[in-house]
C-alpha cells in the first residue's frame, strides 16, 4: 500500500452506502433514459461504461525529498459525436467509480446543449490543501506525462473542476506543449485569460447556474429578488453563484464551505465574505457562529443551491429541506432516494448535468476560440451562453410535461439520444 493510501485510509475516508454508489446510480439512470425512449438493451451495453479509463501512477518528489506515488484516472465515456471533454478533479476522496459517473454526466451535458463532444474526467488522489505549491506543479505535469497519449485537442480535452484552477490548467497546456514539440492552447480549456483562456469562463458555471435558477423562478412566477438563497459550497462555482445573485438583488442568506455554514435570515454581507475566502474556497474559519453541513441544508430559505460534492441531499435531509427550488450546481449532488421524496414533495429540481453545464458550453467557446485564434468580448461569451441555457432549461422542463416524467429523466432523456443516435449512423450498434 502507498504512503498515500495509507494516509488517506488513517484520514477516515469511507466506503461509499448502499444506494451511494454514484456509478451505480447513474447506470441505473441511463438505463431508464434509454427504456423510455424506446433505445435496445446493446445500446446501454456501450453506454452504461466509460469506452476508455486509464489509470496512472504518479511518482512526484516532494519538498522534503521523499517520493510519494499518486494515484490518478482518466475517463472517456463515449466519442461517437466527437473528442471527449470534462474536468479534472484533485480530491482525496476521489474513486475510479466517481470519475467514471463523472465522465457519463459531462456526455449527458453535451448532449443537452448540442455541443460536439462526448464526456470525460479526470481525477487524482490527493490533498492539494497540504501541498505546496511547487509540489502541485509537479503533480499537474506529472499526469499529463502520464494521460499524454490519451488525451488532446482532438481527443480529450481536460478542463478544472474541485480544487483545480487556472493555474495548474496553465501548467498542464505548458507540460503538454512541450510533449508535442508545437503549443496547444486548444488542448485544455479554463486557462488564463493571457495563455488563451475565454473571456467569461471562470464564471461561466456560475452564470449558467444562475441562469438556470432565474429561468425555473419564471415558472413558478417568482422573481430573483423575492428569492432567499441558500448555497453549499464557496469555491469557484458556489463564491461566483453567489456574488451573481447578490448583485441581481436576490437574498443569499447562506454559505458553507467544507467546515460549515453561515446563516443570516436577513442576508449575508457577501462582498465581505468574498474578500476573506481563501484560494480553497474556506471561509467560515473566519467566524465563530457556524453550523454543521447537516443543520445548514435546512435552513429556511426558498432556493437551495448545492454547489460543493455528491451524495449531500439523501433520504435522511430530503423531508427536511425547506426550499421550493433546487438548481444542483455540483455534479450529482442528490441520491436517487432523496430525488423520489423530492418530487412527491413537488419541489422543483434543475438537475445537474443542466444547471451546471454553462462550465462546459464557455470551455467549449474557449476551445473554439483557440482553434480559429479569433477571440471573444465577454458579452459575446455571455449571451451565446445565456440562450443555450434558457434553451435547454425549457427544453427539460418541456420534456418532463410531454413524457410525464421527473426534470431528471427527462434530462437524461434529453442528454443520451444524441449518442444513441451516433453510434446507430456510425454502425456500432
Ligand atoms: N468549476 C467548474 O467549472 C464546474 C464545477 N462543477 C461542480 O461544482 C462543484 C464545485 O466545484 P468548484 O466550485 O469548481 O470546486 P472548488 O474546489 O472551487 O470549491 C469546492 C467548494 O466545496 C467546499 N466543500 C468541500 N467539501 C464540502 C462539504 N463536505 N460540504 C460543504 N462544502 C464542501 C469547499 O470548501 C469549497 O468551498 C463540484 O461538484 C464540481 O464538479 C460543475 C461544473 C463545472
Ligand atoms: O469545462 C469543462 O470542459 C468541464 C467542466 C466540468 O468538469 C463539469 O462540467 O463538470
Amino acid at each position: 500500500m502507498s504512503t498515500h493510501v495509507s494516509k488517506r485510509l488513517a484520514a477516515g475516508a469511507s466506503m461509499p452506502a448502499p444506494g451511494d454508489n454514484v456509478l451505480i446510480n447513474t447506470q441505473e439512470a441511463v438505463h431508464a433514459a434509454l427504456q423510455r425512449l424506446g433505445y435496445n438493451d446493446t445500446i446501454y451495453e456501450v453506454l452504461k461504461e466509460p469506452i476508455r479509463v486509464l489509470t496512472v501512477r504518479i511518482p512526484i518528489r516532494m519538498d522534503n525529498g521523499e517520493v510519494e506515488v499518486f494515484t490518478g484516472y482518466r475517463a472517456q465515456h463515449n466519442d461517437a459525436i466527437g473528442p471527449t471533454k470534462g474536468g479534472i478533479r484533485f480530491h482525496p476522496n476521489v474513486t475510479l467509480d466517481e470519475v467514471k459517473a463523472l465522465s457519463i454526466w459531462m456526455s449527458i451535458k453535451c448532449g443537452i446543449f448540442n455541443l460536439p463532444y462526448g464526456g470525460a474526467k479526470g481525477g487524482i488522489v490527493c490533498d492539494p490543501r497540504s501541498m505546496s505549491i511547487h509540489e502541485q506543479e509537479r503533480l499537474a505535469r506529472g499526469y499529463v506525462r502520464a494521460v499524454s497519449q490519451i488525451v488532446g485537442p482532438a481527443k480529450d480535452i481536460p478542463a478544472p473542476d474541485v480544487y483545480t484552477n487556472p493555474q495548474i490548467m496553465a501548467w498542464m497546456y505548458d507540460e503538454y506543449s512541450r510533449i508535442r514539440e508545437y503549443d496547444s492552447p486548444n488542448f485544455i480549456t479554463g486557462k488564463p485569460l493571457v495563455l488563451g483562456g475565454s473571456r467569461g469562463r471562470e464564471q461561466a458555471t456560475a452564470l449558467g447556474v444562475c441562469i438556470a435558477m432565474r429561468e425555473a423562478a419564471k415558472t413558478r412566477d417568482q422573481h430573483i429578488s423575492d428569492l432567499r438563497v441558500l448555497i453549499q459550497g464557496f469555491g469557484n462555482v458556489g463564491s461566483n453563484t453567489a456574488r451573481i445573485l447578490y448583485e441581481m438583488g436576490a437574498k443569499v442568506v447562506g454559505i458553507s464551505d467544507a467546515a460549515g455554514g453561515l446563516y443570516d435570515e436577513n442576508g449575508l454581507d457577501i462582498p465581505k465574505l468574498l474578500e476573506e475566502r481563501d484560494s480553497f474556497g474556506m471561509v467560515t474559519p473566519h467566524y465563530k457562529n457556524v453550523i454543521s453541513n447537516d443543520e445548514f441544508l435546512v435552513q429556511p430559505c426558498d432556493v437551495l443551491i448545492p454547489a460543493a460534492l455528491e451524495n449531500q441531499i439523501t433520504e435522511n435531509n430530503a423531508h427536511d429541506i425547506q426550499a421550493s427550488i433546487i438548481v444542483e450546481a455540483a455534479n450529482g449532488p442528490t441520491t436517487p432516494a432523496a430525488d423520489e421524496i423530492l418530487k412527491q414533495r413537488n419541489i422543483l429540481l434543475v438537475p445537474d448535468v443542466v444547471a451546471n453545464a454553462g462550465g462546459v458550453t464557455v470551455s467549449y467557446f474557449e476551445w473554439v476560440q483557440n482553434s480559429q485564434g479569433w477571440y471573444w468580448t465577454e458579452e459575446e461569451v455571455n449571451s451565446r451562453m445565456e440562450q443555450m441555457m434558457v434553451e435547454s432549461v425549457h427544453n427539460i422542463l418541456k420534456t418532463a410535461r410531454r413524457y410525464q416524467v421527473s426534470t431528471r429523466l427527462a434530462a437524461y432523456m434529453v442528454g443520451i439520444r444524441p449518442f444513441a443516435e451516433a453510434m446507430r449512423w456510425r454502425g456500432w450498434v
